[in-house]
């Protein structure tokens, strides 16, 4: 006969785990499915682990109500037993799923990352701790997946470490007892990132038959080198930068829960979200334009010489571009080079290519062939499309500055750099809609056209979405044409120093120099209407990328290794880098 308890009847056994048997059930009233855990109340009594392990799951999980993670629903206790009854999942869990598919599709894996992230942005905005990731523990439901199994979690409420069940997915730093405190919440990113692997690759980068010892030794001396070769270029960044034993060097919360927005070196690559950058995937047929042919630096002059602009026929310009504007355009061109790379790596093989392209322009302009133009006119559109990925990734990030207070701010920002962007692509329409250049030889060239527009219909999409949002009011701000970009830049350098200001790192006479004063547009009384600047003074990190980000962005400074936008830089050095970058401007 089933079995009832409270409101619940008990099906049918469904599993069973560590501490008790788990049935399928149903509330007798809402006739909700659930599942229900049965725990001997004398063990829960006499064994104090299993005790807290109850406790620090019931804690968490009050905390956590969120459609991608598991929901407990009530705790009942009998003369003999306890019953945890949980929300019935209905899909089976994700290591079923890949011991009955092998490996998965990366389209497919992609949909399960980010769907798992999006789950863990919740715990980590609790601050919880999950510390007992593996595929038994992610859970397939109506088509989503759910994280379960908080037993082991680390949460504000419980300080209590417990071992994980499965050390086998387990972070270097747990196994090896040497977490670091600024970097516990990490060590999930790497135990995703094992469960990951195998999902993309059928198999964990190291056999599962290993003892806990041998893995501890793997990691300890450094052997640990998985193999992603096999992926995109995006797949393989991700869990490459989730797979570091390091925890420092390990890939950062942030980033992940924009992973559809990491940038490569081919650009922004797209993923199965569909939100606002991945409308700028690069297209195959823009990586086979980017990389076509050799690369040549473009001096100046000979940009001078070989490239005049013509009106854009498809989108409408202010004003045409003059000689003088067009050796502007080269100059930043020139500048935008110091965001196109991303690694110690990538910037020696830059700077050997650059040596040897300084030799190939000296050729390059005494024979000045048709080749070459064509040529050089890809190296320019391949700048500008690395200045608008870049542009691009920089409306990303204003997403990440979760204490940044002031609303009007991030809002004149995003539409500020969004009308950069625009700029970048009508640049880029200009050079391959003018027939007058030797560029309209390549057969590329209508392909390239039809998806540059195309980016351009969607960044004017996205710029009209952000300034339904807006609240500023102003004018200027209501056209996504390009304002003055002398005004443009200018505006972004201010909100970079009232950042800075907020950081506590300017003194605050610098306010009233950094207000601009346009057409009776007052950017610092908007702002103080919208929001205080004064920020926590926790979790700043992203204020100052941000700001050092904006800079760059206008100056086109050139260091190289001072990138903290693109190269994890220790937190204690961003206000002596902010400090270093707000001195040049
Ligand atoms: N909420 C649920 N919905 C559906 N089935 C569940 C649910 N919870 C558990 N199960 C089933 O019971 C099995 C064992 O449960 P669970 O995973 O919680 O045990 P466990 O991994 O040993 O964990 P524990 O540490 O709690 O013992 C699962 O594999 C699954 O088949």
């Amino acid at each position: 006969m089933a079995k009832i308890i409270d409101n619940y009847i008990l099906i049918e056994g469904i599993g069973q785990g560590t501490f008790g048997e788990i049935h399928k059930g149903r509330n007798l009233i809402s006739k909700e499915a659930v599942a229900v855990k049965t725990i001997k109340l004398d063990r829960f009594l006499n064994d104090s682990i299993l005790k807290d392990m109850i406790i620090n799951e019931i804690q968490a999980l009050k905390k956590l109500e969120d459609q991608y993670i598991v929901r407990m629903i009530k705790m009942l206790k009998s003369a003999n037993n306890i019953y945890l009854v949980y929300e019935h999942l209905n899909g089976g869990s994700l290591a079923n799923y890949l011991y009955e598919k092998g490996r998965l599709t990366e389209q497919e894996g992609r949909q399960i990352m980010s769907n798992v992230f999006k789950g863990f942005k919740t715990l980590n905005h609790e601050k919880i701790i999950h510390r007992n990731i593996n595929p038994n523990n992610l859970f397939f439901n109506d088509g989503i997946v759910k994280i379960k199994n908080f037993f082991c979690c680390k949460s504000p409420a419980s300080q209590k470490l417990f071992d994980p069940e499965n050390f086998i997915y387990s972070a270097p730093e747990i196994l090896l007892k040497t977490q670091q405190p600024q970097y516990e919440d990490k060590c999930d990113i790497f135990s995703l990132g094992l469960v990951f692997y195998k999902m993309f690759l059928g198999q964990l980068p190291f056999p599962e038959t290993l003892t806990q010892e041998q893995l501890i030794d793997l990691y300890k001396n450094q052997q640990f080198n998985p193999n992603v070769e096999d992926l995109s270029e995006n797949t393989a960044y991700i869990l490459n930068g989730m797979l570091q034993v390091d925890q420092a060097r390990r890939i950062e919360w942030q980033t992940l829960f924009h992973e559809d927005q990491v940038p490569t070196m081919s650009g922004l690559v797209n993923s199965t979200n569909t939100n606002f950058a991945s409308n700028y995937q690069i297209n195959s047929q823009v990586q086979q334009f980017e990389t076509g042919g050799q690369n040549f630096y473009i001096s100046q002059q000979s940009l001078q010489n070989h490239i005049t602009t013509s009106p854009n026929e498809l989108v409408k310009r202010k004003t045409n571009v003059s000689d003088k504007e067009n050796i502007k355009i080269n100059k930043e061109n020139d500048q935008a080079q110091i965001f196109a790379k991303t690694t110690e790596k990538e910037q020696t093989l830059s700077q050997q290519q650059s040596q040897q392209q300084t030799l190939q322009i000296q050729s390059s302009t005494i024979n000045s062939s048709s080749q070459n133009v064509v040529k050089q006119i890809q190296t320019q559109l391949s700048e500008l499309r690395h200045k608008f990925n870049i542009i691009i990734q920089g409306t990303c990030k204003i997403e990440q500055l979760d204490n940044w207070s002031a609303k009007i701010k991030t809002e004149i920002c995003m539409i500020f750099l969004l009308k950069k962007a625009i700029k970048c692509i009508n640049e880029m329409l200009d050079i391959c809609q003018n027939t007058d250049r030797q560029w309209a030889i390549s057969k590329n060239k209508s392909e390239i056209i039809k998806i540059l527009q195309k980016d351009f219909d969607d960044l004017v999409a996205n710029y009209r979405q952000v300034k339904q949002m807006n609240t500023c009011p102003h004018e200027e701000l209501n056209t996504h044409e390009m304002i003055d970009e002398q005004y443009v830049d200018n505006v972004l350098i201010m909100i970079a120093k009232q950042i800075a200001m907020d950081l506590g790192q300017i003194r605050s006479s610098m306010r009233s120099n950094s207000q601009i004063k346009s057409n009776s547009f007052n950017y610092e009384q908007t702002s103080q209407r919208n929001g205080s600047f004064i920020e926590s003074k926790q979790g700043t990190s992203n204020q100052y990328i941000f700001a050092i980000f904006l800079i760059d962005l206008v100056k086109g400074m050139n260091f190289e290794d001072q990138k903290p936008y693109f190269k994890k830089l220790e937190e204690s050095k961003l206000p002596e880098l902010l400090d270093f970058k707000l001195k040049s401007i």
